[in-house]
C-alpha cells in the first residue's frame, strides 16, 4: 500500500508579480494567483486524487491558496492543521527587496547564492526594520526559534521535525495529505523526499498554484522519483519562469 502526498506551492502572490523578495512577509494572492488556486483544485478533482487533511503554514498566500483549491475540489471541509515550521525561508535583509536590482547591485555570484545556496543565508533582518517579523502576535511563542535570516538548510532542520511529527502519522494513517506551502519550504521537503544532493538542490524549482503528487512507500520513500505533476507541460514552464526572476 502506498500513501498519497500532494504539495502545493501557493498562486502568485502581489510580491511574485512584483518581483520581490519575500519570505516572511505575509503578502496577499493576485486575482492570477487566486485563479491557479482554484486551477490546482480543479485539476486534483480531474484526478481523483482528494485531500483528507490539509497542512499550511501561517502565511496568507498559502492559506488562501488551500482554501481556494479545496473548495474547487469540494474538500472544503476537511480538517486543517497550520505551523510555522511550513513558512517560506525568511528571506533576511533580502526581504521587501527588488530581485533584479538586487541581481544588478551585487552580481550573478551572490545573487544566486543567496537564493539558491545550501547554506549560505542572507544577512539577518533588523527587528526595527518594516519588514520585520519580531512583534507579530502569530509567532509569539517562538521566542529564539524566530528567524532573522534562513538558508534551506536552516528550513529543512525547522521544516523536518514537522514532518516527522505531524505529517508522517497522518500519512500512516491512510489519510491523503494536502501540504500548501511555499517555493522554499517545499524545496526543503522535496529535497529531503528525494534524497537530492545539496549542490544539485540549487537547480529546483517549485512552480506556483502546480499540484505535485508524490506515492509513498511503507518507508516514506516515493515511489516515483520527483512526484508527478498533475500537468507537467504546465509545471515545466512555470517553474522555468521561477528560476529566470530577477534576469
Ligand atoms: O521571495 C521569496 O520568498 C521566494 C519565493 O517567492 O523567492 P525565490 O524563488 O527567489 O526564492
Amino acid at each position: 500500500m502506498t500513501h498519497t502526498l500532494i504539495l502545493l506551492r501557493h498562486g502568485e502572490s502581489d510580491w511574485n508579480a512584483k518581483n520581490l523578495f519575500t519570505g516572511w512577509v505575509d503578502v496577499a494572492l493576485t486575482e492570477k494567483g487566486r485563479g491557479e488556486a482554484v486551477r490546482g483544485g480543479e485539476l486534483l478533482r480531474e484526478a481523483g486524487v482528494l485531500p483528507d487533511v490539509v497542512h499550511t503554514s501561517l502565511q496568507r498566500r498559502a492559506i488562501n491558496t488551500a482554501a481556494l483549491a479545496l473548495d474547487a475540489a469540494e474538500r472544503h471541509w476537511i480538517p486543517v492543521k497550520r505551523s510555522w515550521r511550513l513558512n517560506e525561508r525568511h528571506y533576511g535583509a533580502l526581504q521587501g527587496k527588488d530581485k533584479k536590482q538586487t541581481l544588478e547591485e551585487y552580481g550573478e555570484e551572490q545573487f544566486m547564492l543567496w537564493r539558491r545556496s545550501f547554506d549560505v543565508p542572507p544577512p539577518p533582518l533588523d527587528d526595527a526594520d518594516e519588514f520585520s517579523q519580531a512583534g507579530d502576535p502569530r509567532y509569539a511563542d517562538l521566542g529564539d526559534d524566530l528567524p532573522r535570516t534562513e538558508c534551506l538548510k536552516d528550513v529543512i532542520a525547522r521544516f523536518l521535525p514537522y514532518w516527522e511529527s505531524e505529517i508522517v502519522p497522518d500519512l500512516q494513517a491512510g489519510k491523503v495529505v494536502l501540504v500548501a506551502a511555499h517555493g522554499n519550504s517545499l524545496r526543503a521537503l522535496v529535497k529531503h523526499l528525494d534524497g537530492i544532493s545539496d549542490e544539485d538542490i540549487a537547480a529546483l524549482n517549485i512552480p506556483t498554484g502546480m499540484p505535485l503528487v508524490y506515492e509513498l512507500d511503507e518507508s516514506m520513500q516515493p515511489t516515483v522519483k520527483g512526484g508527478q505533476y498533475l500537468d507537467p507541460e504546465a509545471a515545466a514552464a512555470a517553474a522555468a519562469a521561477v528560476a529566470n526572476q530577477g534576469r
